[in-house]
């Protein structure tokens, strides 16, 4: 027989699953006021905007939406992406931006809104929905296949220009913040190179970052020859066509930023001893430098393992990649034939992982 509860307990419960259930009203809260582009108007606004005045200025919804609105604001100020405070000058309330708004601004030099509008595209969260049925198919490599009509991740974005298109932008999306991290608070991790792959480097974003901040490194970005046959280098850039997995270029310094998170462990072995023979040629004695997630979950931080978490959930319906443990990470490399590493969590929830042989 099932235990009964104290009553108090199972209202807990209750509200527990309703919470998570209605969960997902969160993320499509956010999508909604992204793609009507609330957080521009009110940034253009340039102080607090009331309900009359922001449904005024949003393109193609009629004022007799307005109470609508004002329910779909409520529910994104109560997640913190939106506060509503009295104006001065009337009796009236208005909505200003927060720091997680002003992050959804389309031309903010760190805008995750390529990000948003890219994770939660059906292509995206469909794969989720059908989680169940690909665990009890055994056909499947990942859920984004058995969502995709048996196609990967891969082959999808390949013949899909509008979603690889989404998707590169979401990915780029994320590097000018770490861009911005590692050329302030981490020069050290890169002070004394002289040469750096970014194996895997896409466009280029991050590179060109690291070639401008440190003139004295020659940058080499290596990607597949679609992603970046045609792009023009600069004095210290350029760009290789390659496979990862083949060679990689001798370099001071090998980096891998979100590469191994889309892999197995065995993939992820060769990649890094690929890696080591870069760092390693010429009696060089380099590193390389991962940006990727360390699951910490004796965290304190409750929300942002469960970030880390939601990742590796991504990563496994996506493409059967992880996130891993320090206790994996430190596997891989010994697995690789590295000697040494050092972590250091500055990244939010990522971190930036120096690997030694
Ligand atoms: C998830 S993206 C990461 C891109 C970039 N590092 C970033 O953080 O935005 C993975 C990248 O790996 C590249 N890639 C996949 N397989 C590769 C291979 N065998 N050799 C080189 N690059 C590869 C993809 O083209 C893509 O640009
Ligand atoms: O679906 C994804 C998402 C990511 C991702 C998104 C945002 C970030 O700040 C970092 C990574 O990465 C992915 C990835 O590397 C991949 O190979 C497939 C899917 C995704």
């Amino acid at each position: 027989m099932i235990k009964q509860e104290p009553s108090s307990d199972i209202l807990e419960a209750e509200a527990h699953i309703w919470n998570q259930v209605f969960n997902y009203v969160n993320s499509m809260s956010v999508k909604c006021v992204t793609e009507l582009g609330i957080p521009e108007i009110i940034h253009k606004h340039g102080r607090p905007m009331t309900l009359t005045e922001l449904v005024d200025a949003l393109p193609g919804v009629d004022r007799a939406k307005a109470d609508y609105v004002r329910r779909l604001m409520r529910t994104v100020v109560h997640s913190g992406f939106f506060v509503l405070e009295k104006i001065d000058s009337c009796d009236e309330q208005g909505y200003s931006l927060t720091p997680a708004s002003r992050l959804l601004i389309g031309d903010h030099p760190m805008s995750m809104k390529a990000f948003v509008l890219s994770q939660l595209d059906p292509f995206q969260t469909e794969p989720l929905r059908q989680l169940g049925r690909w665990f009890q198919n055994t056909e499947d490599h990942t859920a984004f296949q058995t969502a995709h009509n048996g196609m990967s991740f891969w082959e999808q974005k390949e013949r899909n220009p509008r979603f690889s298109h989404l998707f590169d932008q979401g990915m780029a999306s994320d590097t000018p913040m770490v861009a911005d991290v590692i050329t302030r608070d981490c020069r050290q991790v890169f002070e004394g190179l002289g040469s750096l792959v970014d194996v895997g480097g896409g466009t280029g974003t991050l590179a060109k970052a690291v070639a401008e901040a440190f003139p004295q490194i020659h940058c080499t970005v290596l990607d597949l020859a679609p992603v970046v046959a045609g792009i023009e280098g600069t004095r210290n850039l350029k760009y290789v066509e390659g496979d990862m997995f083949e060679y990689i270029p001798p370099s001071d310094a090998v980096l891998l930023k979100w590469i191994l998170h889309d892999w197995r462990d065995k993939e992820c072995v060769q990649i890094l001893k690929r890696c080591k023979e870069a760092i390693t040629s010429n009696e060089r004695r380099g590193k390389v430098v991962i940006i990727d997630i360390v699951v910490d979950d004796q965290k304190a931080n409750h929300k942002s393992v469960e970030t880390q978490l939601f990742f590796d959930m991504l990563m496994m319906t996506a493409v059967d990649g992880r996130e891993r443990d320090q206790k994996e990470w430190a596997k891989l490399f010994l697995d690789a034939g590295f000697s040494s590493y050092k972590i250091s969590p500055l990244l939010g929830i990522r971190s930036i992982i120096e690997v030694y042989p």
